[in-house]
C-alpha cells in the first residue's frame, strides 16, 4: 500500500475492490508495478473471509475464529483422549508422551501425567476433528482444495510441576516441516476449554510470518525442557507478545513461520488443545540436509532407529510422507 500513497482504513474494503480492478487492467508499463503491492500473498480468492479478516492474516499471521468447533464434539474428543489414556483406545503409529520431569521422576506417573499424544491420524475418533467440514472451510482459503493433513496433536498441557517445563519455547513450526512453500501450510488450533494466561496461553508474535525461519535449538532451561521442544535461538523477550486467550471451540488457523509459543500452566487442571497442520498437496518436500532443520531431522531420525530397530534413520521426508493423509481433494506430491 506504500507505494500506491494510500492509507486504508481497516476493514475498509477499499484495498480488495482496489485489487480486483486492478489485477483486471493489463499488465503494462506502471499499472504492473503499482498492481504487485496489493496482490496477497497469505490467502486465496474465497468467499468465506470478509476482506477485514483476509487482511488480517495477511499481516498478522494468524485469525481467531469464535466458536467453530461444537461442545459436542469437543466433548467426543476428550473422551477419546481419555479412553487413549486408559489405553482402552490404541492406534497405529499414536505417540504419548509424557512432561519431562514427571518421565524422568522416579514416582509411577498415573494416566494425567500425559502432556500430549501425536499422530492421530489412525484413530478416527480424534482424526474426525481433522476432517471438521466447518475447519477445512477455512483451510481452503489458505491451501486451496487440495488438502493435506500432515500432523495431529491433543496437547493436554499438565499442571506445571514446579519447574516451569509446562511452557512452550518460542518457535515456528516450520522448523519441524521439510515442506514448502510455507504460505501453503496451515495450523488449526482449538482450545478445548478456556485457555487463558493461568492455564497456558497460546502466545504469538504478530507479523512474524513475514521474517525467516530461524535456527532452532533447546533453549537453556534450568528445570529441563521436553523432547524436541527447540525454541528459537536469538529470541528477544521484549518482542510484543500477544497472548490469545479463547473459550472452548474457538479457533486459530496460523502461519508455519508465525512465532508462537505457551505458557506455564498454574492451575491444577491441564489444559487442552487439539491441532492438525495441514499441507497442500501441491507442495513439495525439500532436503533439509546443510539448513538449520538438520539438526531436527537427526534427532527424529535417530528416535526413529530406536523406536523401530532401523538399521539406518529416517529422513524428515519419509517421517512426514508416512503421517500424511488427504482429507479433502486429491493427493498430488506430498
Ligand atoms: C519417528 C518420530 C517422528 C516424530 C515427528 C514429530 C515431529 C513433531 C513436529 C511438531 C511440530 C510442533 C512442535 C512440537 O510439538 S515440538 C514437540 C514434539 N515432540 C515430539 O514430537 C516428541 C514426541 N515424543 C516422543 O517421541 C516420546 O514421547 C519420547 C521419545 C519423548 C519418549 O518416549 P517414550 O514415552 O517411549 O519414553 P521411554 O520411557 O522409552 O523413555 C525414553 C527416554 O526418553 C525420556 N523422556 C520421556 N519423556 C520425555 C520428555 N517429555 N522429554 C524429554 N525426555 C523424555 C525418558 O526419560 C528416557 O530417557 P532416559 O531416562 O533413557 O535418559
Ligand atoms: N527464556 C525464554 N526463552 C524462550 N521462550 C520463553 C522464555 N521464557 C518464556 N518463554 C516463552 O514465552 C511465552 C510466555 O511464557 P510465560 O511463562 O511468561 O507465560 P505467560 O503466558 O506470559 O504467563 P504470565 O501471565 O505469567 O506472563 C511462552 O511461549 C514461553 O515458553
Ligand atoms: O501449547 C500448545 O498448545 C501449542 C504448542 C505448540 O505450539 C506446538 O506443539 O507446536
Ligand atoms: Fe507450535
Ligand atoms: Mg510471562
Amino acid at each position: 500500500m506504500q507505494a500506491l500513497g494510500i492509507n486504508t482504513p481497516p476493514g475498509s474494503g477499499r484495498l480488495s475492490i482496489l485489487q480486483r480492478h486492478l489485477t483486471a487492467v493489463p499488465v503494462s508499463g506502471q499499472v504492473a508495478t503499482v498492481s504487485h503491492p496489493t496482490s496477497f500473498q497469505y490467502t486465496l480468492d474465497n468467499d468465506l473471509l470478509t476482506t477485514e479478516q483476509r487482511h488480517f492474516y495477511e499481516e498478522n499471521g494468524f485469525l481467531v475464529v469464535k466458536n467453530l468447533v461444537s461442545d459436542q464434539d469437543i466433548d467426543n474428543f476428550r473422551s477419546a483422549f481419555e479412553k487413549v489414556c486408559r489405553k482402552e483406545l490404541e492406534a497405529p503409529g499414536l505417540v504419548v508422551m509424557r512432561d519431562v520431569v514427571i518421565a524422568k521422576s522416579e514416582f509411577v506417573p498415573d494416566q494425567k501425567a500425559i502432556t500430549k499424544i501425536q499422530d492421530f491420524q489412525e484413530l478416527p475418533e480424534l482424526f474426525r476433528y481433522c476432517s471438521l467440514p466447518q475447519i477445512l472451510r477455512y483451510v481452503e482459503c489458505f491451501l486451496g482444495p487440495n488438502i493435506m493433513a500432515m500432523h495431529t496433536m491433543l496437547i493436554n498441557k499438565p499442571p506445571d510441576a514446579g519447574k516451569k517445563t509446562s511452557r512452550h519455547p518460542m518457535h515456528q513450526d516450520l522448523h519441524y516441516f521439510p515442506f514448502r512453500p510455507a504460505e501453503r501450510i496451515v495450523c488449526a488450533w482449538t482450545a478445548m476449554e478456556r485457555i487463558d494466561r493461568s492455564n497456558g496461553c497460546l502466545v504469538v508474535i504478530p507479523g512474524t510470518h513475514k521474517g525467516e525461519l530461524k535456527q532452532h535449538d533447546y533453549p537453556e532451561w534450568e528445570g529441563g525442557v521436553n523432547k524436541m521442544y527447540h525454541g528459537v535461538r536469538d529470541f528477544d523477550p521484549n518482542s510484543p507478545r500477544v497472548h490469545l486467550v479463547m473459550e472452548k471451540g474457538d479457533t486459530v488457523f496460523f502461519h508455519p513461520v508465525l512465532l508462537h509459543g505457551s505458557g506455564m500452566n498454574k492451575t491444577a487442571g491441564f489444559r487442552k488443545a487439539i491441532s492438525c497442520h495441514y499441507a497442500s498437496s501441491d507442495c513439495y518436500y525439500i532436503d533439509v540436509k546443510g539448513t538449520s532443520q538438520e539438526n531436527i531431522e537427526k534427532e527424529i531420525s535417530e528416535l526413529a532407529r530406536k523406536r523401530y530397530g532401523l538399521e539406518e534413520g529416517i529422513t524428515l521426508k519419509d517421517a512426514w510422507f508416512t503421517r500424511a493423509r488427504c482429507v479433502k481433494g486429491e493427493r498430488l506430491n506430498m
